[in-house]
């Protein structure tokens, strides 16, 4: 059974979260993706993060943490954020194999969560869009039932909607193929519940703040590769690894920032025509 994490936060104070995404990890510590050593890039992300010293009150992983299925990716993860001083909670996103993902993150002691209630106005809402062995996300029955008795069963509280998959066109028509492809089923689900005003993806690593029917839809930049926004095919950016703060604030609005690493050490090479 899925379990519900409570964050008790000092009345009045503004809830930060730190997003993390696109890990991509694999096994061996000197594998890389398209010529980024993903494990470095995602150490550096981490230490630039514990550098700042901002206050966060919770870790969000929002899928593709590992890129080659083996435990042992999934280790280097957990081990990693364990250091960071708040809790983590995940969600799968299309490359991960949750066999591996649930079992070792639960033994180094990540929460599996995906309904988190913090202080009295908000709670954090993680779906599982994974459609086994393809890119593209899909929202089963049950997760939409899920979501549904959850909304309904806070009705009073501010959500956050997380989910790998991005569930509008993002711009790019090579990743829009591997978009959600029930979106239109997510806002069915949606459309009562007002206090859903924001939802925070992965997949496309990219920085994105769209209107998505009313919503604000935010996507991120993984820690290792990021891809070029509005392009037609496969393209790599050559901008720095990164990742995402988000405060929550009384009465529902979220306040957002999107830093990346400065420097050319985790730079991917831009040859490459996929992966
Ligand atoms: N050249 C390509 N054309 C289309 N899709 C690709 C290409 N290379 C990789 N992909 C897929 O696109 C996905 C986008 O982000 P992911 O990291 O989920 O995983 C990627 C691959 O599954
Ligand atoms: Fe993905």
């Amino acid at each position: 059974m899925e379990s519900l994490l409570k964050l008790p936060v000092a009345r009045g104070a503004n809830i930060r979260i730190l997003q993390i995404t696109d890990t991509h990890l694999f096994a061996g510590e000197d594998e890389t993706l398209l010529g980024v050593n993903t494990l470095r890039s995602y150490s550096a992300v981490l230490k630039a993060v514990q550098a700042e010293q901002r206050h966060f009150d919770l870790v969000v992983a929002t899928g593709d943490l590992a890129q080659d299925h083996s435990p042992q990716a999934y280790r280097h993860f957990a081990t990693r954020i364990a250091r960071l001083p708040a809790p983590c909670v995940w969600l799968p996103g299309n490359h991960d194999f949750q066999p591996a993902m649930v079992d070792v993150l639960a033994e180094c002691g990540i929460s599996c969560a995906k309904q988190v209630l913090i202080g009295d106005e908000w709670q954090l809402l993680l779906l599982d869009s994974q459609v086994y062995g393809v890119p593209h996300g899909e929202l089963s029955d049950y997760q939409l039932e899920w979501l549904a008795q959850a909304l309904a069963g806070q009705p009073e509280r501010h959500t956050l909607l997380l989910l790998h998959h991005h569930p509008f066109p993002s711009g790019c028509i090579w990743l829009d193929q591997h978009s959600l492809r029930n979106a239109h089923m997510l806002a069915e689900v949606l459309q009562p519940h007002q206090r859903v005003k924001t939802l925070l993806c992965g997949h496309i690593h990219q920085e994105l703040d769209v209107d998505w029917l009313g919503r604000r839809v935010l996507a991120t930049p993984s820690t290792c590769v990021q891809f070029k926004p509005h392009c037609t095919n496969f393209t790599i950016d050559t901008l720095g690894p990164g990742w995402r703060y988000l405060d929550l604030l009384p009465g529902g609005a979220v306040q957002t920032e999107v830093r990346r690493l400065d420097g050319t050490e985790h730079l991917p090479d831009t040859d490459y025509e996929g992966y």
